[in-house]
């Protein structure tokens, strides 16, 4: 997986102009009876790029994706998807959405789900869908309510990707797969979206695999941004700095800690790389750091643990991921009414 921090280039090499954005958020909030889903969220995706949305349950990560997808409409702020309004011709016709439900027509067939893609959709691309679904030996006259679940889930991303969208938005789209299933659509994702420059936004809550496929990333807890920008600038932000078990703490000054405890990461300190049995501290780097022990830099999957655990450390917004002026967004909209 490229992790370029400039473009997003695949084997066919495609990049995106510099500074395109496939969305954009200026203090987005949605807010439900209940209260606020998502409240103050800016942030910039750059086109092109294959962005984790990640959070704890209830975190508004759905919330998001409805938005984007003009499911639902905000309660304060402005959304742009390609520059346009979320709804508009110009954003429905270059968005795909997979949502968490796959709703397909239980009757239809598997070559009709199909076709009817083909018809609702100018772009579409009858090769890609029929590979996605032969891959899986689903067979094409098999009506869609006999299918397995997982079935079904591999018929839905046909219709996703036979769209050809610029924006591919997948709600916990692997839940439902076995794990050689997952790997392989995993691998017909980046290398569709590397072969098409085609933004992906994916929502998943499994970590370990999304550093995979993932060159962007979106952390969301409790209705606020945590954490925005390229994997390896937000990698390169922090470090995990480790201490002998019982051994003197890490100097942690001048960094601000996200985590501290006995394990850090997914099979104890460090244990991704396997070192086991150290003690460790995810920080925010705060001044210069140097890497080998006992400080590295964390995993992507150490870094989400170690936000996941502390939602309330201070957001960190990349400078890739930062958004444009509300005023230039905003006056896109509106270009008579503006007088000064
Ligand atoms: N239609 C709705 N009406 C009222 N509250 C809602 C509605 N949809 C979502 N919420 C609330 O908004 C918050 C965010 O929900 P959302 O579904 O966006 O979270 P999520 O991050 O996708 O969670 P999960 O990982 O469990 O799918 C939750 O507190 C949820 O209860």
């Amino acid at each position: 997986m490229n992790h370029s921090a400039t473009h997003h280039p695949g084997p066919a090499g495609y990049a995106h102009p510099a500074g395109t954005s496939a969305i954009e958020a200026h203090g987005l909030g949605k807010k439900y009876r209940r209260g606020w889903a998502l409240r103050e969220v800016s942030f910039r995706l750059p086109a092109g790029r294959v962005c984790g949305l990640v959070g704890p349950n209830g975190a508004g990560k759905s919330t998001l994706m409805s938005l984007v997808t003009h499911m639902i409409q905000p309660t304060t702020g402005a959304l742009r998807v390609f520059g346009e309004a979320p709804g508009s011709q110009g954003a429905v016709r270059r968005t795909a959405f997979l949502s968490q439900e796959k709703p397909l027509f239980r009757r239809f067939t598997v070559a009709e789900t199909l076709r009817l893609g083909r018809e609702l959709n100018p772009r579409w691309d009858q090769g890609v869908a029929e590979g996605i679904v032969s891959a899986g030996q689903v067979p094409l006259t098999a009506r869609i309510g006999t299918l397995s679940g997982g079935q079904r889930t591999r018929v839905a991303f046909a219709l996703a990707f036979g769209k050809r969208p610029d924006l591919l938005i997948l709600d916990e789209p692997m839940s439902d797969l076995d794990p050689l299933v997952r790997r392989e659509l995993m691998e017909t994702l980046t290398a569709e979206a590397a072969q098409h420059g085609t933004t992906v936004l994916v929502s998943s809550h499994m970590l370990a695999e999304l550093q995979y496929i993932c060159d962007y990333l979106l952390v969301v807890a409790n209705g606020g941004l945590r954490l925005a920008g390229e994997v390896d600038e937000l990698r390169a932000a922090h470090a995990l700095l480790a201490a002998p078990d019982g051994g003197p703490s890490p100097h942690l000054a001048p960094h601000r800690v996200i985590e501290s405890r006995g394990a850090v990461g997914a099979r104890g300190a460090v244990g991704a790389r396997g070192e086991e049995g150290r003690t460790g501290v995810l920080v925010r780097l705060g001044g210069p750091v140097e890497y080998g022990a006992p400080a590295a830099p964390p995993t992507l999957e150490e870094l989400l643990l170690g936000y996941l655990r502390s939602p309330d450390v201070p957001a960190l917004i990349a400078p890739s991921a930062q958004p444009g002026d509300i005023h230039d967004i905003l006056t896109r909209d509106q270009p008579e009414t503006v007088t000064a």
